[in-house]
């Protein structure tokens, strides 16, 4: 799997995704998220891959066991490099969700990475404590989903970059933090919360960044793409 910063594809079909894609003359990390992935299905996970980008299959699946389980076999045909659950699923759930990745792998194939995530980097302390009824700070509950993830046999978690460091602590730096909520100093949060920019990423322990608007909204998108990829390796 690539290190480079991982571009959210939130677009609504494949033509807006290949025409943003055109300018780009190196193979990238790129996600394909619940908007792309709801209108085109399958389909747009093999062209990816047959153009020779990495793919994380953002689904964040939450559901029973048995469900996400056997969602996961079928999605590990897909070809996808790193998939993810919600780590509020349970342990028994995320061992499902490995489980049937495994079991979905063909032979001589590498099972897609799986991570959990933990609390949206959408999602604020106050908010988190007074509509999930969580009664501890946001760093504790994002370990805590850490540790849970780590125990079911994760690859990783999703978590914002503020609590990068102390998941590396407390699961070891092979895990991985993989961090979207990634602004430019000068950039506008839109609904993201607990946000850094991509030097801070790499400083605060972060093994992968997700950008998505930073990118595909700037004027100049290969431009912009390279300013963070530059700021994500200077760092390193
Ligand atoms: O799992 C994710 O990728 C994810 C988890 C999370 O906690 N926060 C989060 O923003 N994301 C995704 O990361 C991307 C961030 O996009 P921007 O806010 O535009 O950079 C979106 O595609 C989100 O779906």
């Amino acid at each position: 799997m690539k290190n480079s910063p991982i571009i959210a594809l939130d677009f609504a079909s494949a033509e807006d995704v290949y025409q943003f894609l055109t300018p780009f003359e190196e193979s990238l990390f790129v996600k394909v998220g619940m908007e792309l992935y709801l209108q085109e299905g399958p389909s747009i996970v093999y062209k990816l891959k047959e153009m020779g980008h990495d793919v994380f299959l953002d689904l964040k699946l939450h559901d029973i066991p048995n469900t996400v389980g056997q969602a996961m076999k079928g999605l590990a045909r897909l070809g996808a490099d790193l998939v993810n659950v919600h780590a509020a699923g349970g342990a028994a759930m995320m061992i499902a969700a490995r489980e049937g990745l495994e079991a979905g792998t063909t032979a001589g194939n590498k099972r897609p990475s799986i991570i959990g995530v933990t609390q949206l980097t959408s999602t604020s302390e106050k908010q988190m404590q007074e509509e999930q009824l969580i009664e501890t700070t946001i760093d504790a509950s994002v370990v805590h989903y850490a540790k849970l993830a780590k125990s079911a046999g994760l690859d990783g978690v999703v978590s914002s970059v503020l609590e990068a460091k102390k998941i590396v602590e407390v699961c070891g730096d092979e895990f991985l933090r993989v961090t979207p909520g990634i602004r430019l100093a000068e950039g506008e949060a839109h609904d993201q919360i607990r946000v850094a920019t991509p030097n801070n990423a790499r400083l605060l322990g972060a093994s992968h960044i997700v950008v998505g608007r930073a990118i595909t909204k700037a004027e100049n998108q290969v431009q912009a793409y390279k300013n963070i990829l530059k700021m994500w390796e200077e760092h390193a």
